[in-house]
């Protein structure tokens, strides 16, 4: 993908009248929360499976595995492309399917097991948001624009609740409506797409925020007309070959001019 030069960190409302964002690192603190959990999924069975074939049992690495085959994309898509990066194929499995037991993994189970593991931790701990994932979206609506939160994940809904920020946008698009539609995860852009077409404002009058990789590409593929990545760790350099036109380390940086007609 070809970088631009940075544009500056401001939505101008006289050029993008929606904003998609993405939920997981960008709204709430819980993308760490996602990779550890995915963490001790894929651990637990490269050891059982180390243990019975002798093969490589190398741990899932930190951050760099879950940034490259994991955040941002749908569930079973991330166990897919993680196991690809080991040369390693399961079999699909199915929704009864379950259980840790080597002769029995599946796409499926691992992806349970991670689940498990995840809603465990929100249970126990809940969600935190960052402190301008409330006062954005406001700031955006109360100049004229549309909102719309955009993730892959299936538990897009209650962790929105949990978080007290169920109210604030006008469209969802989530894990759920992409297995209902059967629109392909990130980085194909078909969740944002769908988030334009539900908000009713043109991908190049609607603007991206993501924090991953993948979800950059997603919204620089779909034409959208600026793409913000947020980086929370040291990715600014991969955000920007992603696709971003601009990288801000909060959405608190960045500000908002004009008014949507
Ligand atoms: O397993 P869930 O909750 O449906 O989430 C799917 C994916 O959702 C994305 O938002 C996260 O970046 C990924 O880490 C996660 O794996």
């Amino acid at each position: 993908m070809a970088v631009d030069t940075p544009t500056d960190a401001v939505i101008g409302l006289d050029t993008v009248s929606a904003v998609a964002f993405d939920m997981d690192g960008v709204l709430t603190d819980t993308a760490a929360v996602h990779a550890s959990a995915w963490k001790r999924a894929f651990d637990e069975f490269l050891r059982e499976r180390a243990k019975a074939t002798g093969d490589d049992a190398r741990p899932f690495r930190l951050p760099d595995d879950y940034l490259a085959y994991v955040d941002g994309r749908e569930r079973l898509d991330g166990v897919r492309t993680f196991l690809r990066s080991r040369g390693i194929t399961l079999p699909e499995g199915g929704a009864a399917d379950g259980g840790p037991d080597l002769g029995e993994a599946t796409v499926a189970s691992l992806g349970e097991r991670k689940d498990r593991l995840f809603l465990e931790h929100i249970r126990e701990f809940g969600v935190a948001r960052f402190p301008a994932a409330l006062a954005l979206p406001r700031r955006l609506r109360a100049a004229g624009a549309r909102v719309a939160v955009v993730s892959a994940s299936r538990n897009c809904a209650a962790l929105l609740h949990a978080a007290g920020l169920e109210e604030e946008f006008d469209v969802r698009v989530d894990g759920n409506d992409a297995r209902r539609i059967g629109l392909p995860g990130k980085p194909d852009p078909a969740l944002f797409l769908e988030a334009a077409r539900r908000l009713d404002v043109p991908p190049e009058r609607t603007a991206v925020v993501e924090d991953a990789l993948a979800g950059v590409e997603a919204g620089r593929r779909g034409g959208f007309g600026l793409v913000v990545g947020v980086d929370r760790g040291h990715l600014s350099a991969g955000l920007y070959h992603s696709g971003a036109h601009v990288v801000v380390a909060d959405l608190a940086e960045l500000a908002v001019t004009g008014a949507a007609a």
